[in-house]
């Protein structure tokens, strides 16, 4: 699946454009046939709004959050896409500026306001944002845009209109949870968050939100922190994206990309700091791997599990075998931390230097280990050392020059915790999302869609009905080609071999989308 596709006409710098909302849905122009069952709504969110007033946003996630739908019924297919109205988003609006401080974008206070309320807005504390561009998912019969931060957004799936915005923290001991939640086939939601303690400790905590109780009041009132885990550092907490979850245990893997507390309550009393301004590396620890059990919940600390250091985002899957755990990750070699590369300002340079500036970055690809582990299928190892401590070296699955395997999905629904074949991702070509690819993890054979010129987003796998076989479904995916009549589009491709099914093509721009969900 390595890529020698190269992009020297740059067209890849229009999905990190601004576009504005619509008015009202449009029809996608079809070719193909779009299986008859698959009736539903792809949601999807991403940046959408990369600058205010004359200030820029300056990093890729940092846009304003957009979210996207393509429906699908009866063979037809419209496309729809709002702001979703944030306080970040709003207050932006009318004071025409950047008022709320982004990922790696500061607010400044209003020059319009004298000196003293000025002074004031710099000791009120600091104001989260709520600017919700990462995933949008399912919390009970309700849906929600999410970021990484303690406030989530309430959305209307049909109209897309903002509903309320939500604060975690009265309900949980998270200073934010990731937008990778775990959801049970009942309904029940588990997630991770970093959590500022008593005494200024640290921990990880799993929480977790039941089913819709059978009173129907919302779930999120019986939210629960179901789990401490510690952190390496006392005052410097792992920057967490995601976890891993089993039939019967939880897998959250502590990357040596370290949140340092004391600059994160110091950095926001200074004009400029922002939260990447709080992220530094630690070249020492390597890589932990802690797991938790879920029934009965608790932390299994006699276990010390390390690796050499890598960036983590993304959990592929995680499942039990023969009395071994098996977890499939998306790594990145190395800890200096991958979100450096990822300012508007490099993503949006000319080809070469966007590949010289990727060749810096860690790197997606990984070294062989010996095979030690009794599992038949893998090269992994696992070294117990007289410190107690146990060793692990990865089986890479696939690995190619800059080339990422990324936004991994899987069969959730059948696979989720249990041994799988295949896993479906966006292939980054030194960052650029260049081609969707398939991936069967206990042979690495691939499969991979791609066009010249056409820059895909995150597959979602859709199972068809009844399907018996793991891969019998489709993938959706919304592709951006910025030289077509009709640049955007949702592409449905058979998961079986990534082969062309359909695509609903519509007369505008998408800037891209980061996570989202299908709705039957
Ligand atoms: C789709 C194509 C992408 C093209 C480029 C991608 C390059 C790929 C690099 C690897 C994959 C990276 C995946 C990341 C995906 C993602 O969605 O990231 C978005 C994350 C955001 C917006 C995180 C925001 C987090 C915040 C604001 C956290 C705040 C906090 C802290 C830092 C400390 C604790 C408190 C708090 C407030 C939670
Ligand atoms: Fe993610």
């Amino acid at each position: 699946m390595v890529s020698r596709v190269e992009h020297p006409a740059a067209s890849y710098k229009k999905i990190f454009e601004s576009v504005e909302e619509l008015n009202e849905p449009i029809p996608a122009v079809i070719t193909g046939v779009i299986p008859s069952w698959l009736g539903g709504s792809l949601l999807r969110m991403g940046p959408g709004l990369f600058e205010v007033g004359d200030e820029h946003f300056q990093h890729l996630f940092d846009g304003q959050a957009l979210i996207h739908k393509f429906d699908l019924k009866n063979g037809q297919v419209t496309y729809y896409r709002k702001f979703i109205r944030t306080d970040a988003y709003v207050r932006a609006m009318t004071e025409n500026r950047v008022v709320i401080t982004e990922f790696g974008t500061a607010a400044y206070p209003d020059p319009c306001k004298n000196i003293f309320s000025r002074f004031f807005t710099y000791f009120r504390g600091i104001e989260v944002t709520d600017n919700c561009l990462v995933n949008v998912y399912p919390i009970g019969e309700d849906f929600y845009a999410v970021t990484e931060t303690n406030y989530i957004t309430k959305v209307d799936p049909d109209s897309l209109e903002t509903l309320k915005k939500v604060d975690l923290c009265k309900y949980l001991s998270v200073n934010g949870v990731t937008a990778h939640p775990h959801t049970e086939r009942d309904g029940t939601l588990y997630n991770i968050g970093n959590c500022f303690g008593k005494n200024m400790s640290l921990a990880y905590n799993i929480v977790k939100i039941p089913p819709v109780p059978k009173d129907k009041s919302d779930p999120i009132e019986k939210s629960q922190v179901l789990v401490q885990l510690p952190s390496s550092e006392r005052l410097k907490p792992s920057y967490v994206h995601s976890f891993g979850m089993t039939d019967n245990y939880f897998v959250f893997v502590e990357q040596p990309v370290k949140i340092n507390l004391l600059k994160f309550l110091s950095a926001w009393s200074f004009r400029g700091a922002t939260y990447m301004d709080c992220f530094e590396p630690n070249a020492s620890m390597g890589t932990w791997f802690h797991l938790a059990s879920k029934e009965p919940a608790g932390y299994l600390s006699s276990h010390k599990f390390r690796t050499s250091a890598f960036n983590l985002f993304h959990h592929i899957n995680a499942y039990e075998d023969e009395g071994f755990i098996v977890v499939d990750l998306c790594a990145w070699k190395g800890h200096e931390f991958v979100y450096n590369y990822l300012y508007l300002a490099n993503v949006k340079e000319e080809w070469e230097e966007v590949k010289k500036a990727a060749a810096r970055a860690p790197q997606p690809e990984e070294d062989r280990g010996k095979n030690l582990v009794s599992l038949s299928y893998t090269t992994a190892t696992a070294v117990l050392h007289s410190d107690g401590t146990i060793w692990l070296e990865p089986e890479v699955l696939f690995s190619g020059p800059r080339q990422a395997f990324e936004f991994p999905q899987i069969n959730y629904s059948k696979c989720c915790g249990k041994k799988y074949s295949f896993a479906y991702g966006l292939g980054l070509n030194h960052f650029i999302p260049d081609r969707i690819v398939k991936l069967n993890v206990q042979t690495k054979e691939t499969w991979v869609w791609q066009e010249e010129d056409s820059y895909p987003s995150e597959p979602l796998f859709v199972p068809s009905p009844g399907a018996t076989e793991e891969d019998d479904g489709v993938l959706l995916s919304i592709v951006v080609k910025p030289g077509a009549q009709r640049p955007g589009s949702l592409l449905v491709l058979d998961a079986r071999n990534l082969t062309e099914l359909a695509r609903a093509e519509v007369n505008t721009i998408i800037p891209i989308t980061l996570h989202g969900t299908y709705k039957p």
